[in-house]
């Protein structure tokens, strides 16, 4: 019997799975096998011959078999679309045909979000100009735009702005506004905006699927607005999150709560220190110390530290986090938002903390009554992408405090 699972794909999953199901990725209707794979990223072709740019995949952390089917589900558990598996790769990836379950809601802009028929249907007769955007469309780009819609004779200019991620939300914005503008000077052509949410790849890879966006939507031609010119604000206001990692009585809290208390007697940024005990208590109440458990705990501490962090917050958080794939994940949930993560490993080794034993809670776990103890019957992986390492076996609290404050002032992170 063929199992039915539920699975939310990532955010660029999801994107993909959007262009796949509107019609946009034509001719892809569904996620690609390893052969397709291999055959896209050394010729730039499917197996069948037909050009196609880049590999569109989807990563399934458990197994599945021929015939399966996945729920492909919104991050808020809405039915999107239902994958037929033909087959998965080692590392998890997936492939099969897709079909339709239900009209994508989740992200911003949704009503703009229109597919390639439904738009097609709508543009009516004439050669169509499609404009492709990942940044704001300045004045020199509009007149070139216009230049290009009047060599061509377009009936039709099509913005389609690229949106992905923090920035797209503002590409949509200009997009509208660039649109408002050209109708307001009574460009000899109809302007049509159509959010599109194709995340980026590689230069090169990029602009070619970006054409096979455009011709899906009908362009006769496209013209890929410039990239928007990065300048990321002065680090001393960029978000932040800094992460303690180590066994329990490394000394992780008296650090960060040191730390804490330093920056807010510097002043100069706010501090939201989500101290491990509290995040017990409430943000985790009733989670266990099991592998799931931790790890749900380490995320929800990671999600909450990001949204600090996208609003220019620094976040200071120490838990044990004794998973390195986890806490990869709360870097990369950090950086997706465009904060920095700092790691600072409190190295204490085992036989400090053990011989500190605050809380009593090594005593009890060498006698059996405390399972699953990190250090003693759970593991501990350390990391190798530390920022910051600390041995506090024979260092007094304050210099391991102006061990940190210093990596902070050396990156410019605090002035
Ligand atoms: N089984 C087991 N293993 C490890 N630690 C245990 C366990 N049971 C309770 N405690 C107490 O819980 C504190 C660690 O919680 P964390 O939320 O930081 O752990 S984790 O990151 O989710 O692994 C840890 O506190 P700290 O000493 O502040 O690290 C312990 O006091
Ligand atoms: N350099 C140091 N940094 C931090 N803690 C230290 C240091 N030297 C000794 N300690 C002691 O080690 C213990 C660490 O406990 P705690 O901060 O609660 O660890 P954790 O949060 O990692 O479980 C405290 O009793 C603290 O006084």
């Amino acid at each position: 019997m063929p199992n039915q699972v539920e699975w939310t794909p990532d955010a660029r999953e999801l994107a993909d799975l959007e262009l796949l199901l509107s019609g946009a990725f034509h001719p892809l209707t569904g996620f690609l096998g390893a052969a397709d794979v291999a055959e896209v990223t050394a010729r730039g072709r499917l197996t069948d011959g037909t050009p196609w740019p880049a590999p569109v995949t989807l990563h399934l952390p458990f197994p599945v078999a021929p015939g399966d089917t996945v729920r492909l589900c919104d991050p808020e558990g809405a039915a999107l679309a239902e994958l037929t598996v033909t087959e998965q790769a080692e590392t998890g990836e997936v492939a099969g045909p897709v079909k339709r379950l239900g009209t994508p809601e989740h992200g911003p802009f949704a009503r703009l979000r229109r597919g390639p028929a439904e738009v097609r249907a709508e543009l009516g007769d004439g050669p169509v100009l499609a404009v492709t955007s990942r940044g704001p469309l300045d004045d020199t780009v509009l007149e070139e735009i216009k230049a290009t819609a009047v060599e061509l004779e377009a009936a039709t200019v099509l913005l389609l702005p690229l949106i992905f991620g923090e920035r797209g939300p503002a590409v949509v914005r200009d997009a509208l506004r660039a649109a408002d503008r050209l109708r307001q000077e009574g460009a000899p052509f109809g302007v049509t905006v159509v959010a599109v949410p194709l995340a980026p790849r590689e230069a090169p890879i990029d602009l070619e699927l970006r054409e096979h966006v455009a011709a899906a939507y009908g362009a006769a031609e496209h013209f890929a607005a410039p990239e928007p010119v990065e300048i990321p604000g002065p680090p001393h206001r960029r978000g932040l999150v800094l992460f303690f990692t180590g066994l329990s009585g490394s000394g992780k809290s008296t650090i960060a709560r040191g730390v804490r208390d330093a920056l807010l007697e510097r002043g100069g940024r706010t501090v939201t220190y989500l101290d491990g005990d509290v995040v017990r208590r409430l943000l985790s109440k009733g989670l266990t110390f099991s592998k799931e458990d931790r790890d749900l705990n380490i995320r929800r501490i990671g999600f909450v530290a990001a949204e600090v962090a996208r609003h220019g917050g620094l976040a200071i958080c120490a838990p044990i986090a004794p998973y390195a794939a986890t806490r990869a994940e709360v870097r990369a949930m950090v950086e997706e938002v465009g904060g920095v993560f700092l790691l600072v490993h409190v190295a204490t080794p085992l036989e400090e903390c053990e011989r500190r034993d605050r809380k009593g809670l090594y005593a009890k776990a060498r006698a059996g009554l405390i399972p699953a103890f990190t250090g003693i019957s759970d593991p501990y992986e350390e990391p190798d992408d530390a920022d910051l390492v600390i041995d506090t076996t024979d260092m007094p609290v304050e210099k391991a405090v102006a061990a940190v404050m210093n990596l902070l002032t050396s990156g410019g992170w605090i002035r």
